[in-house]
């Protein structure tokens, strides 16, 4: 081993996406191959047993990079010390509602989280929220957390993001990784905004017809998660691990020249997304922090998409602080 271990906290870890993220960033595909990492497990007092047997198991793995496993019910202790927290414990959508309906029951889970992590986490804490509704989720912690810098807080839009990149090399005939500069915008929500505008392959600008766009890449890739949920009965769970590793492996390790992704950070103002709004961008990462792209251009069906979409966040925002919870 070359390094000290990486502390990585995971919530809900006895849950169905812990138990298919647990694995992967024992395996080292989280931080990189030469980078090991201890695993601090929180979960409510009744699920720490269900957990107990997941870290059983990540034991038998004989992970290599995994220097140990510690199992919590209280975020303070969870929390302490550590350098990147995955807030994933949170009770899932079922059918027929929506992500925000989820709002008054998980919210209330995140305070004490962000409150904990402004007391005891490291001093570089990463923290990546996935438990819905997201964006406002992160929010709230971000709201809990004043001594840690605001952008240290993310949430997940990346596997929109991924479900974007998969449609349209679908529709291209092309690979996943010739397309470049594909951005979600705004909410992890039905209203968000899978855009094309600034999309490449090969350099070239991405020519595929509106009609497309509107009636069937935009439904497919806002509505995927009722979709799987429709399908499956129970939420996505292996695709929003892989993107949460996605997601924190390009933060720490940077995007490509020329590329960009998806996260949901707190807004500085750009684009006119009130600041303070935790919002869906295209955002480079460098050096241990995301950035929003700057300068691009937004033509007019962007925009209103946009700001539909950022709307929805804005209420969702007054929602948590007539709750209390911001
Ligand atoms: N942002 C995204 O793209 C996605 C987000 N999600 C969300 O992720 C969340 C988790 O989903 P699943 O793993 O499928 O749910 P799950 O129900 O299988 O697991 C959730 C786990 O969280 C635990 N938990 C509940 N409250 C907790 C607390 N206060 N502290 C620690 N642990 C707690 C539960 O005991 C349970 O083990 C849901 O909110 C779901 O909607 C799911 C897919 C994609
Ligand atoms: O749709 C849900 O409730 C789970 C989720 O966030 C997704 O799959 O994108």
């Amino acid at each position: 081993m070359t390094q000290a271990p990486v502390n990585v906290t995971v919530t809900g870890a006895a849950g169905q996406i812990g138990y298919a993220l647990l694995f992967r960033i024992a395996s080292g595909q989280l931080l990189g191959q030469d980078v090991p990492v201890k695993l601090r497990l929180l979960e409510i007092p009744q699920a720490v047993k269900a957990a107990e047997g997941t870290a059983m198991e990540l034991d038998d793995g004989a992970f290599p990079l995994l220097a140990g496993i510690d199992i919590f019910d209280d975020p303070k202790q969870a929390f302490e010390g550590t350098n990147i927290a995955l807030l994933v414990g949170a009770r899932p959508r079922s059918k027929g509602m929506e992500r925000g309906d989820l709002l008054e029951a998980n919210g209330g889970i995140f305070k004490p989280q962000g409150e904990a992590i402004n007391a005891g986490a490291a001093s570089d804490i990463k923290v990546l929220v996935v438990g819905n509704p997201a964006n406002t989720n992160a929010l709230i912690a971000q709201s809990h957390a004043p001594d840690v810098p605001a952008d240290r807080f993310t949430a997940m839009t990346r596997l929109d993001h991924n479900r974007a990149l998969a449609q349209l090399s679908k529709k291209l005939g092309v690979s996943v990784t010739e397309i470049k500069k594909l951005a979600i915008w705004g909410n992890h929500s039905a209203t968000q905004y899978p855009s094309v505008q600034h999309a490449e392959v090969a350099g070239q600008s991405v020519d595929v017809d509106q009609a497309w766009l509107e009636s069937d890449f935009i439904p497919t890739v806002a509505k995927r998660g009722a979709a799987i949920i429709e399908a499956r009965g129970l939420s996505s769970a292996a695709s929003a691990a892989s993107a949460a590793i996605d997601h924190v492996y390009t933060w720490v390790n940077g995007t490509a020249d020329g590329d960009w992704t998806s996260a949901a950070v707190v807004s500085d103002g750009s684009y006119g997304v009130p600041e303070g709004i935790i919002s869906s961008f295209p955002v480079t990462a460098a050096g241990g922090e995301y950035k929003i792209v700057q300068g691009l251009e937004i033509d007019e069906f962007s925009r209103a998409r946009i700001d539909a979409s950022v709307a929805e966040l804005v209420e969702e925002r007054d929602t948590v602080q007539k709750l209390g919870l911001i």
